[in-house]
Order: C-alpha cells, then sequence, then structure tokens
C-alpha cells in the first residue's frame, strides 16, 4: 500500500480538490482534538488561498462543561481569524433511541439547516473512526452498505458534508496536534467503555494494532472494496427497477422474475431511495418470498420496525411503519390557483388536458378538498351515471389502506374531480385541467 501522505494545509487542499468544489467552507468544530486540527489546516488554507471559512459549534447542552466548550471554540477560532457560530440544539431525552443518537440527529438537523447554498460542512473524521464504523458494522451483521463504511462526502441542506481527513489516522492527528501546540478539550464521555465505539477504540484497537499497525488502513480499503461493490449492485437495482410497468409500487410479476438474491437487492435499494431503512436480512428473505408467492386476492404484510411492505393485486408497496398518515384534519378551501400542499399526501395541483375541470371553476368560490365521505358517488366524464367511489377506487386498483388519502374536490357537496382519476361530467370542458396529487406517500407513482 502506498504511505499516508503527510498531514499538511497542502496535502488537505489536494484531497477536498478531489471531493469536488464548494462555495465556501464550514468546520464542524467540538472542540476536540479532531476538529480542532482540521480547522487549524483549513485556516491556513483559506489564509493561504482566500477561501471563505467560518466554523459551527453546536451546543448539545448535555454536560455540565458545555458553555464552557462553546466559549472554548469561540475563543480559539477567533485567534486564527475564523467566526464560529454557536447553535444551542435541543436534544429529546425521550426518542427512545437513547441520548447519543438523539444528539447526533440534532446535530446534523442544526447543521444542515445553517448551511449555505453550495457550501461544503467538513467534519474531522478520521481513518480509525472510519475503522471503527466499518467493525461496528461488521459486528452488526451488515452488508456491503454498512461495511463500507462513512462516505467521504454526501449532499446535506442545501450543500455537501465532506469528510476530508479519513485518509489520515489518529496519531497522524494527535502528532499534528502537538506539533502545532494546539489547544483542545477532552469529552469525559469518549471514556466509557460501555459504548462500543469506546469500546472498540479503548480495549480491542490497542490490540489489534500491536499485530497490525496499520490495521485501521487495512479496514479503509476493505471499505472502499465494498462500496464499489455497494455501487455496482445500486446500478443493479436502477436497470431492474427500470423493467417495471409504470405505477405505484413493484410489480410483483417482475420480481418473481429475478433471481431471490436479485430480487432482494431490487426491494433494498427501493427502500433506500425512499428514505425507509430495509428490514433485517433474515427478514426480508422469508417476507419478500411470502409477499411473491402469495396470491393475487391475498393481501399479506411484511413489517418490521421502520416500515411495512404490503402486496395488493400484482403490486408492492413500501410504507413508513403503521401504514400511511391519515389525511390531515378536516377539509380545505381552495380556489385552483395555485397548487396545494397536503401535509403527509402531497401537492394538488392543475395541468392542461384536452378535457377536465372547466376554466371557469379557477378562482370559484364554494371550492374544498378534503377526503371521501362514506357512501358517496359521482359521474366522471364517460360514465353513463353515478356511482359509488368505493367501486371506483376497487377498479382503479387503489390499495384499501390509500382510499381516505385519495384528494377530492368539491364544490359545496358536489364531487368536481378526484386527484388522478378524473373529472365530473357535469365540471367537465373541453380542453380543460386534469388535478393531480404528486409525492402521494412513499408510494408516489
Ligand atoms: N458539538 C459539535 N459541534 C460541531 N461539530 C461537532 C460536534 N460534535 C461532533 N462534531 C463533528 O462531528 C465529527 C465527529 O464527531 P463524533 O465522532 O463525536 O461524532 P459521532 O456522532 O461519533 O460521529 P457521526 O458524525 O459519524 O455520527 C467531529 O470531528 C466534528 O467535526
Amino acid at each position: 500500500m502506498a504511505p499516508t501522505p503527510e498531514l499538511s494545509p497542502e496535502t488537505l487542499a489536494r484531497h477536498l480538490a478531489v471531493l469536488g468544489p464548494a462555495s465556501g467552507y464550514c468546520v464542524a468544530y467540538s472542540g476536540g482534538l479532531d476538529s480542532t486540527v482540521l480547522l487549524h489546516l483549513m485556516a491556513a488554507l483559506s489564509a493561504a488561498r482566500e477561501l471563505p471559512l467560518r466554523a459551527v459549534h453546536i451546543h448539545h447542552g448535555l454536560q455540565p462543561q458545555a458553555d464552557a466548550w462553546a466559549e472554548h471554540c469561540r475563543q480559539q477560532a477567533a485567534a486564527l481569524g475564523v467566526d464560529c457560530l454557536v447553535l444551542p440544539v435541543e436534544v429529546r431525552r425521550d426518542s427512545g433511541e437513547g441520548l447519543e443518537a438523539a444528539a447526533r440527529q440534532a446535530r446534523y438537523a442544526a447543521l444542515a439547516s445553517h448551511l449555505q447554498s453550495g457550501e461544503a460542512l467538513l467534519t474531522a473524521h478520521h481513518a480509525d473512526d472510519q475503522a471503527e464504523t466499518v467493525l461496528l458494522h461488521l459486528l452488526r451483521g451488515s452488508g456491503p452498505r454498512g461495511l463500507a463504511g462513512m462516505r467521504a462526502q454526501r449532499p446535506l441542506g442545501r450543500g455537501r458534508l465532506l469528510r476530508p481527513l479519513l485518509p489520515w489516522p489518529r496519531e497522524r492527528l494527535r502528532a499534528y496536534g502537538d506539533t502545532h501546540a494546539l489547544c483542545w478539550v477532552e469529552d469525559p464521555s469518549n471514556a466509557h467503555v460501555a459504548h462500543d465505539r469506546n469500546w472498540l477504540r479503548h480495549t480491542l484497537w490497542p490490540v489489534l494494532t500491536q499485530r497490525w499497525p496499520d490495521a485501521s488502513r487495512r479496514v479503509g480499503r476493505a471499505a472502499g472494496e465494498q462500496a464499489e461493490a455497494e455501487a455496482l449492485l445500486r446500478e443493479l437495482a436502477g436497470e431492474d427497477l427500470a423493467r417495471h410497468p409504470p405505477g405505484p409500487g413493484l410489480a410483483v410479476s417482475v420480481l418473481a422474475r429475478l433471481s431471490p438474491a436479485r430480487a432482494r437487492n431490487l426491494v433494498r435499494h427501493w427502500l433506500l431511495m425512499s428514505g425507509l431503512r430495509p428490514p433485517p436480512r433474515a427478514r426480508l428473505e422469508q417476507g419478500l418470498a411470502d409477499l411473491i408467492r402469495a396470491g393475487r386476492d391475498r393481501q399479506p404484510v411484511l413489517t418490521w420496525p421502520e416500515g411495512e411492505l404490503r402486496r395488493y393485486r400484482d403490486r408492492i408497496h413500501r410504507l413508513p411503519a403503521g401504514g400511511p398518515p391519515p389525511w390531515p384534519g378536516p377539509d380545505r378551501e381552495w380556489d385552483l390557483r395555485v397548487p396545494l400542499v397536503v401535509p403527509g399526501v402531497g401537492v394538488l395541483r392543475l395541468v392542461r388536458a384536452d378535457e377536465g375541470i372547466a376554466p371557469s371553476l379557477i378562482g370559484a368560490e364554494g371550492l374544498s378538498v378534503g377526503r371521501r365521505r362514506r357512501g358517496e358517488r359521482c359521474q366522471l366524464a364517460h360514465d353513463p351515471g353515478h356511482r359509488p367511489l368505493s367501486k371506483r377506487f376497487q377498479e382503479a386498483g387503489i390499495p384499501p389502506w390509500e382510499r381516505d388519502r385519495v384528494p377530492i374536490l368539491r364544490r359545496g357537496e358536489e364531487v368536481v374531480a378526484i386527484a388522478n382519476l378524473g373529472t365530473a361530467k357535469r365540471f367537465t370542458a373541453r380542453p380543460g385541467y386534469r388535478l393531480i396529487c404528486e409525492e402521494h406517500g412513499p408510494d408516489g407513482g
């Protein structure tokens, strides 16, 4: 393996160039050794190349020293000529995911919302952090996505998150800190070996590195291989997704033609695309086979803590845990002039069509949007007479759990249009407008 380059503003600049351009840089500055080194390097780089640079410190307010850390960060950054913004966050203690995870979530949410357009947030994760992450995933039984470790870059808010120190091990950062007589704070919670990561760092890692001094680089290389394998699997999933006929969800007939491993790969990536964490491997293996094999008239469900897969006729649908959110509140007035956001359901808008809602209705009084009513009927443009909405939804293949979430436009008590389905005969004109609803839950078509 080629040796790791020296840690200097110049080598960091070369690595940053590989990660792509940014309108400015913002260092996520905790006050610990790693981000202190990163800030020092970036301050030198910014002075030499006139790069816009600032720092942000998140004040979690969880430890007695939190105020002192924030003050320390302000002072150190000022000494380097860098503005440091201190952002207090509220960490939810009742989130059920543990205090550390809740703090991380609050931290990233605050960092993301303060990032300016095109700006890069820099965190100080290094090669040893990466090795720990990969080992933790290995011990959790993760697949290539977890074993690929942390990505060197990803989108965040209006900008991107970059981890430019990943090639360098902790000891190089420590040596840099000592050489430049940097001043940093020690978080006492880093020594608690009750946390898996700290146990790895303080107990396992010293033993491993006695035998393999460059263990973090070896693990990092393995992570790189996994990242490449994962990229290929994502490409394959993209090709398999393109084979599906249009419509919400995945077609069972297409999934059934793939090998079981390939079908699972497709489902995993399709879930990730909508922000749902896939089920554990064994659960997916058995559950997906059951969903594919079930008769067309059955409606099996695969549930796991983060989500659900439901079969309806020839399609498999992805849903958040507990099913889709219900229709939010009472009917809402809408005069059709600008798109209407229905939270948790989608965005309603009109699109020009050969036939549809009469233009004279735009801006009219008494229009509202709501969900279906018990026993409601209507006559769409080409219907011979009035028919129940429930029958119509069945015929259109709208899954039962979606039927109370389909937006219905009414004038007074009369149905004007059903989103994505059609316009009532009485309100139809040629040309007119179709009522469409986009981002209709995670399965929006
Ligand atoms: N309070 C903070 N304010 C600003 N940045 C922070 C803060 N805490 C951590 N960071 C940034 O995140 C990096 C990683 O920190 P740390 O290892 O403590 O977080 P983690 O939660 O274990 O990691 P991850 O970000 O992968 O969840 C730090 O080097 C620093 O850049």
